[in-house]
This record gives structure tokens, sequence and C-alpha cells, in this order.
């Protein structure tokens, strides 16, 4: 099937046609016979990549599967998402990683990649079967241990010679339990205190970004921070980015709208790791993604059931929804960012991360047809129920947003049509 993109904005610029053809290539001239998508007013980027999704199967498809997952980040504009390995069984073995990349491809609306983890059954303790899911039909590059920390300094300097001998890369969950243990359930401070809830300090997390940037120094190697929530971090980042280490960092749309205050009325679906921080954390993320020191944006999408999430605050899981929402929150969040940076956080940064070749490439003739149309005025009021997803601990449910994700096409197939799947 052809497409003939008719008229959209390309990022944001001069109005111009896309052509793709039956091999799902952006191609110089309007094949024969072709699907018109008449993207008039619209703007065109390329497909968004996400670092950072958790899909829940295999072990809880009651919550979220590849498939409903890939569904809900095609509706967000999507065309590559990086699956998080703390699944049940984890991904830490070449079977594994295969077999959620072959659910993916069954799925086919999406590229779903999957992360390995770097230790098996993210114990912390041994190194996970690194080089064979590298190796696998996968070809797993990023390995994560998310949802938990690689604290041991030990293990994460192996795993970091281990990556490097394949340009592979670790994706850490900064955190370190002796600051911030398993009780901890937000932001530590004045507000903590007053609603008697354990605090999860910055410096948590700082400690660890810091140990990691000199880990990855020493071994030469290229370490990626996952979700950096403190102004502590990104002092950490852009010293480290001056002297040349190899280091790159996401930032999701939640920590860069959402402060710690929303806590007051102990809903749980604020409740997320790393916690929301105060507006100061959040000010310096905003200037640390627009002038480069956090390199991406990445959702974190977690999905949870009902029956994981709706309890008291303390005893609630960690996590909310992002894919379908993503675009829409970082724009609200960061309104100054222009399409083309846009493309740059959401899409090209993210697949050269991920060492996706395929993804985040320039709308030019040669490319591969990963494209999404956005109404950049359009209106949203978010409605958790309206979903793709099988949880609903969505924390923008009602709120209003702005560039609305009309179509999306991956590989020049039209996964969502006017809003809804195809
Ligand atoms: N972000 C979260 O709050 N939860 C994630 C784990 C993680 O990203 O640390 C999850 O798997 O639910
Ligand atoms: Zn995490
Ligand atoms: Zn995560």
């Amino acid at each position: 099937m052809s497409l003939v993109i008719k008229g959209a904005s390309l990022l944001g610029e001069q109005a111009g046609d896309l052509y793709v053809d039956d091999s799902g290539l952006l191609v110089e001239a309007a094949p024969s016979g072709a699907e018109t998508i008449d993207a008039d007013g619209l703007v065109a980027l390329p497909g968004l990549v996400d670092l950072h999704t958790h899909l829940r199967e295999p072990g809880r498809e009651d919550a979220e599967t590849i498939l409903t997952g890939s569904q809900a980040a095609a509706l967000g504009g999507y065309t590559a998402i990086l699956a998080m390995a703390n699944t049940s069984p984890v991904t830490d073995t070449a079977e594994a990683a295969t077999r959620v990349w072959e659910l993916g491809r069954e799925a086919g609306l999406v590229h779903v990649q999957p992360v390995g983890a770097v230790t098996r059954g993210l114990g912390g303790e041994e190194l996970a079967e690194l080089g064979l899911m590298h190796r696998s039909r996968a070809g797993v590059t990023v390995f994560s241990d998310d949802g938990r920390c690689v604290h041991d300094a030990r293990v994460m300097r192996r795993a970091l010679e281990y990556v490097k001998a394949f340009g592979g890369v670790v994706s850490q969950h900064s955190q370190d339990p002796s600051l911030a243990g398993s009780a901890a359930c937000c932001h530590e401070g004045e507000l903590s205190g007053r609603l008697g809830l354990p605090g999860w300090p910055g410096i948590a997390e700082e400690v660890i970004v810091a140990r990691d940037v000199m880990l990855a120094r020493h071994t030469g190697s290229r370490v990626h921070v996952a979700h950096v929530s403190t102004a502590g971090s990104v002092e950490v980042l852009r010293w480290a980015k001056a002297q040349g280490i190899d280091v790159t960092a996401e930032v999701t749309p939640h920590h860069l709208l959402l402060t710690t205050d929303l806590l007051t009325g102990y809903d749980p679906t604020y409740k997320v790791n790393p916690p929301l921080r105060p507006q100061e954390d959040v000010d310096a993320l905003r200037g640390a993604l627009a002038d480069g020191t956090i390199d991406a944006v990445a959702t974190d999408h977690a999905p949870h059931a009902r029956h994981d999430k709706e309890h008291a605050f303390v005893d609630a899981a960690f996590g909310m929804l992002g894919l379908e929402t993503a675009l829409g929150v970082v724009r609200m969040a960061m309104p100054d960012l222009s399409w083309t940076d846009v493309a740059r956080v959401m899409s090209l940064t993210p697949a050269r991360i991920a060492g996706l070749a395929d993804q985040g490439r320039p709308l030019a003739p040669g490319s591969p047809a990963h494209v999404v149309l956005v109404d950049p005025d359009a209106a949203i009021t978010v409605d958790r129920d309206a979903s793709a997803s099988l949880s609903r601990n969505n924390p923008w449910h009602g709120r209003h947003l702005t560039s609305r994700v009309v179509h999306t096409v991956y590989a020049g197939r039209v996964t969502v049509r006017d809003g809804a799947l195809a």
C-alpha cells in the first residue's frame, strides 16, 4: 500500500507532500494508485521512539500486553518502544528477549525492542546473558535492571566493561537502596514529614548518577541515566558531559510537569518511582532538556492493574501511564521547544541511544516511512477510559492537552487514522 501525505508542515516548517512506496520507504515522487492522507494543517514528525516502556507480558497480561502496549504507543505517535526487562519471568536470556521481539512483530504496530536485564532475575549479583541477548535475533543493545538499581559498583563496572565490546549501553535506575529503600514512597522533604510518608531523598539518585559517570569514564563505556528527577543529577550530568564522558539521560513527561504537592490528597495515581519532586527540580529538568544536558524524553509508561494501584498510598504500586499523552504533556511543559527540538528529544536522539538505525530518521527520500502527524492546536481532554492500555493509572485524566496525534504511519502502514487505531 503506497501513500501520499498531502500538505503537512514538515517539522512545523514549510508545507510539503510526503510519498511512501509500497515497500514502506519515503520516496521522491508520488507512487501511482496511492492512498491520500490529507494532512493540511498538521505537523509531520519522524515517528516517536520511547526508550522506556513497561509492557507486562509475560507475567502480568492483566495490566498490559505487548499488543495493548503497542496500540497505546501507536496512538501516542510512537513507531518504536523499548520494552523494559522487569517482566515475569525477567528478560534475562536470549530466548526471553527473542520472544518479546517476536510478539512485537506479531502485533505489528510499532517496533518493540526488548531491553535485556543487567543481572540474572534483576537480582543485582550475577550478570545476565548480555552477549547472548545481543547476538540473538532481537539484537539487544540496551540493558537495564529498571525497577531496581544496579547498586553494587563492582557489578555495574563489569556490566559496563562487558557491553562496551559490542557498543551496548546500560540504562540505570539510579536509586541508592541504602538512602532510599523499599519503604520510601515519595520525595523526602517538608511535605513528606507532614504527610507522614517515608521519603526518598534526591541525594539517593544523585550519588548513583555521580558514581556511574565515573564508572563510565573509568571503563570508557556508555551509561544512560533513566528518569532523571533532580536538579543535583542535572548538575552531575552537565559536569560529566563537559568532561567528554559517554553519558546520556532521559526525563519523563510527568517529571517535567507534575510536582510533589499533588500528594496532599494521598492519591496513589501520583505514586511513581522516582517520586514527583518540588518545582525547583522540575525547573532544572526543563532547562536541562532545552540545553541538551538531558538528551531525551522517555515515558516510563508503567501500567498497573486496579488491585495493585488502589491501595493506601504506602502500599500502592509505583508507576503511571504515559504513552498516549507524552507528546501533549511535553508540549504543555515546554511550549518554547520547536518541533525540530521535539523531534530531536522524542525521536532522533532516543533512536540513536538505542542503536535503532531504522528509526528517528529525517523525513526524506530513502528513510523508512515512520511518521506521526500532529494537530498542534487541537484541544484534548484526557479520559482514562478512552485508552488502549489495559490499565487506568493515568495521572492526566481530566486534564486539557494540545497536540493531538491524528495519524501514525509505521513502516509505510497507517497504524492510527483520525486518532483511532486503523
Ligand atoms: N516507574 C515506576 O514507578 N515503576 C516502574 C519501575 C521503574 O521504572 O522504576 C514499574 O515497573 O512499574
Ligand atoms: Zn525505574
Ligand atoms: Zn521504568
